[in-house]
């Protein structure tokens, strides 16, 4: 399967120095759902915002679609990451001075893409929002706010959405919705989805986990359950120290 997302010998040394990515190297697959999982402090979001092109890595190569992000000075990387790259936050990140409607629309606007009405009306309809179009964040829950961030990722139809603790502020339910949404995004609208979780109960929603410990890879666990992803959380020390932490791909196939 081809790689939508392909990391190579990825490291990051922010001030400090400290290195939070200690030569990374992971694909993953077109139209797969990855969980990113880890202790505190191992790398998963500077991973994300590195893979995502939010953040430069210090070495190291991203490829999206099979062009090098990384060798896109800033301003190429930014109209990249406008049409290549969707993003869920855990804080949603909606602006609340626009409408359901209008926060959907604006990476289009953004990317100097003509909106197309059918397709945002689409988009809204398939998430349960239609009736909520006109109306602001604040006065929508948790979990409708975060259905509002995915239908906003999805419509610029990117080639990979990025999802950073998508659940962290949500209860059991809504969480259950939004994790639910995002499998549908890979299964029926064929998109590729890696998420950052603390949750083996988010992550057993994903195809396969990607474990990260002190900023290496330390394997990956496909078709996960809760049970089998806290247990291996919980090992994870013993597993970072061998060469299989040198390299994995999201697929098996590196
Ligand atoms: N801007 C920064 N400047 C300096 N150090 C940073 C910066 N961002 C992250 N770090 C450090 O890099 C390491 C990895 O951080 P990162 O946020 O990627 O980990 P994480 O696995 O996402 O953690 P958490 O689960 O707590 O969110 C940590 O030691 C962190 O303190």
């Amino acid at each position: 399967m081809t790689d939508v997302v392909r990391l190579e010998s990825l490291r990051k040394i922010y001030e400090g120095p400290v290195t939070a990515l200690d030569g990374v190297t992971v694909g993953f697959p077109a139209g797969s759902f990855t969980a990113v999982m880890g202790p505190s402090g191992s790398g998963k979001s500077t991973l994300l915002q590195c893979a995502a092109g939010l953040d430069r890595p210090t070495a190291g190569r991203v490829f999206i679609d099979g062009a090098e992000l990384t060798a896109a000075g800033d301003t190429a990387m930014t109209k990249f990451r406008r049409r290549r790259v969707g993003f869920v936050f855990q804080d949603y990140n909606l602006l609340p001075a626009l409408t359901v409607e209008q926060n959907v629309r604006l990476p289009l606007r953004l990317a100097g893409r003509r909106p197309d009405p059918g397709a945002i009306s689409g988009v809204l309809t398939q998430l349960g929002l239609a009736d909520r179009r006109h109306d602001r964040p604040e006065s929508l829950s948790g979990g409708q706010r975060q259905r509002v961030a995915v239908a906003r990722a999805l419509v610029a139809e990117p080639a990979v959405i990025f999802a950073d603790e998508p659940t962290g502020a949500l209860d059991l339910r809504s969480a259950r919705e939004v994790l639910t949404l995002l499998r549908s995004v890979v299964d029926d609208h064929r998109r590729t989805v890696v998420m950052v979780t603390h949750d083996p109960v988010a992550a057993a929603y994903a195809d396969t986990v990607v474990f990260l410990a002190d900023g290496r890879l330390a394997g990956s666990l496909r078709a996960p359950t809760a049970e089998a992803v806290a247990g291996r959380l919980a090992h994870l020390g013993d597993l970072v120290a061998g060469p299989a932490g040198a390299a994995a791909s999201a697929g098996g196939a590196a």
